[in-house]
């Protein structure tokens, strides 16, 4: 049997040998007009009788040999398949991914399957056949491409359907996948947008809110997120304003930065004083990407109510900086920034907000009485969300998160207290750090209930205060009114003295 077998392999080695001597010497020796049409003919023949289509997708396509979109999309697509299924794979961390993309090998095959059809994906490469000048093959060299092979009747199906199936889905997994930036606009010779990696941990979960708002606003993000047809079908350009407003350290940009996490979207923190004119922003608007949030953060203190810029501040602004930083900061405020309410306006919902789609704009403010009606108007600004002081539904987030817990005997207290007092989330999360000290989830809440206690006490003492200043300046007014109301019945009186003395004078001339 051994033998025998034995025997089967040397004939089949030498039959291959045969095989591939024959085509070196049809390589090497038929010239290549024949061999061309030769194989044209081949091909034609084996077309003919073969019921398989095959597409070929390359990875470099066009004169300048860019990177074909096509190739990538097949590529992060065919990654959770290809995991699986290939035995030997590519491992790759592509531009802008959080994560590596696993690929199959050259002359690697893979089946998949759409509505009930089959076909296969190969990866391969073809080897150029120009000289090259360096002693390696250098990867230019190589060629890589995909084939996708399946029946001729599914023609239809899969040119109409199933490769827009796949390449959607690449893109939607490579969204997913991608590395998330934060911009910021800066000045220079032109605006231009600088980032850094978006890498903030805030999410609803961690949000310190009521459920049913937070739920509301989830399903709000998620909805606009999903409503790509129908922004089309309404006519309407696809995004979306919200207005967050509240006190200092309620939340607001933490909420933008859960905003953020929840679509996977980038984020453009436009800061409007740095901005020159209306066509710098206009630009500026036009270089973000689909899927971002465009956030203007104090929107109050960037445009007053008539459209005339404001400055921040100087005190407060520049109190903390070193001197460096202070002329820096002087040079930026005296630089002459152009841009108005209308200007603001027309980048909201201007022709020019439509380009791309799937954004959102995000206005922060703690005054959102100061701003003008227009701005924040239904239809520009959307979505009004106030963000406000610490409730007890609040709290029990905070406390799940920070001290992982979710009763405890202090929290009847903490309950009462926080009904009595303005305490803001960002103090209430301050007092629970603590427990990273001290380590004891009880000191912790005792802490709170201490810095609760206090905040009420200060604010009793402010309301007397208040109460007392009203009172004083009542008393005042009452006195001022009562002077007056007696200068005027003096001056009256002496007016009358006056008509009857003259009166008398008459008399006695008559007489
Ligand atoms: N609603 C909240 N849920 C969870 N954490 C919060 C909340 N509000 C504030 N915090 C905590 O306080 C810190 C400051 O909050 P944040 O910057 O989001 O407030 P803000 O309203 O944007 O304040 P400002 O108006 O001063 O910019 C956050 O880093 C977060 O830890």
């Amino acid at each position: 049997m051994v033998m025998v077998m034995g025997e089967v392999w040397t004939k089949l080695g030498s039959s291959l040998a045969g095989l591939m001597f024959m085509y070196a010497m049809f390589q090497q020796y038929i010239p290549y007009n024949f061999r061309s049409n030769f194989e044209k003919y081949v091909h034609k023949w084996v077309g003919f009788i073969n019921p398989y289509i095959q597409i070929t997708f390359n990875e470099f396509v066009g004169e300048r040999l860019e990177r074909s979109q096509a190739y990538l999309a097949i590529q992060t697509y065919l990654s959770a398949s290809s995991s699986k299924q290939a035995k030997r794979l590519k491992g790759d961390l592509v531009k802008n991914s959080t994560k590596l993309v696993l690929s199959m090998d050259d002359h690697e095959e893979v089946p998949d399957e759409y509505q009930g059809v089959k076909l296969w994906w190969a990866a391969s490469k073809k080897v150029s056949k120009q000289p090259s000048f360096s002693f390696y093959p250098t990867s230019s060299d190589e060629k890589r491409y995909y084939k996708l092979t399946f029946h001729k009747k599914y023609r239809e199906l899969m040119v109409d359907s199933y490769l827009s199936h796949v390449l959607k889905e690449g893109k939607e997994i490579a969204v997913r996948n991608r590395q998330r930036k934060l911009y910021t606009n800066s000045t220079g010779h032109k605006a231009y947008w600088s980032h850094v990696v978006f890498d903030h941990p805030a999410t609803f979960r961690t949000l310190a809110m009521e459920k049913e708002k937070k739920e509301e606003i989830i399903d709000d993000l998620i909805t606009f997120s999903k409503s790509k047809e129908y922004y089309a079908k309404v006519g309407k350009a696809w995004k979306r304003g919200y207005l967050l407003y509240g006190p200092p350290g309620t939340g607001k940009s933490s909420m933008i930065a859960a905003m953020a996490n929840l679509l996977n979207y980038d984020v453009y923190d436009l800061e409007l004083t740095a901005v020159k004119d209306n066509t710098e922003l206009r630009k500026l608007l036009i270089e973000t990407s689909n899927k971002s949030i465009i956030v203007i953060e104090d929107i109050d203190c960037s445009l007053d109510l008539t459209g005339q810029r404001k400055k921040k501040p100087e005190k407060e602004e520049t109190e903390e900086l070193d001197p460096l930083q202070k002329k820096a900061k002087e040079e930026s405020s005296t630089k002459d920034s152009k841009v108005t309410l209308s200007g603001l306006l027309n980048f909201i919902d201007g022709l020019w907000s439509a380009s791309g789609g799937e954004r959102l704009i995000v206005f922060t403010t703690n005054h959102v009485e100061q701003l003008d009606p227009a701005l924040i108007r239904r239809g520009r600004m959307d979505k009004h969300i106030e963000l406000s002081y610490c409730s007890f539904e609040g709290f029990k987030v905070l406390a799940k998160n920070y001290l992982d817990i979710e009763s405890h005997h202090l929290f009847g207290v903490i309950e009462q207290l926080l009904g009595e007092t303005q305490m803001t989330p960002a103090d209430v999360a301050e007092n629970l750090m603590l427990t990273t000290l001290t380590r004891n989830t009880e000191t912790c809440l005792e802490n709170l209930i201490l810095a609760l206690k206090d905040v009420k006490v200060q604010t009793s003492l402010k309301a007397e205060e208040e109460a007392k200043e009203k009172e004083q300046t009542r008393l005042k007014a009452e006195k001022k009114a009562k002077e007056k109301e007696a200068e005027l019945q003096s001056k009256d009186e002496a007016k009358q003295d006056k008509l009857a003395s003259k009166d008398d004078d008459n008399e006695v001339n008559k007489v």
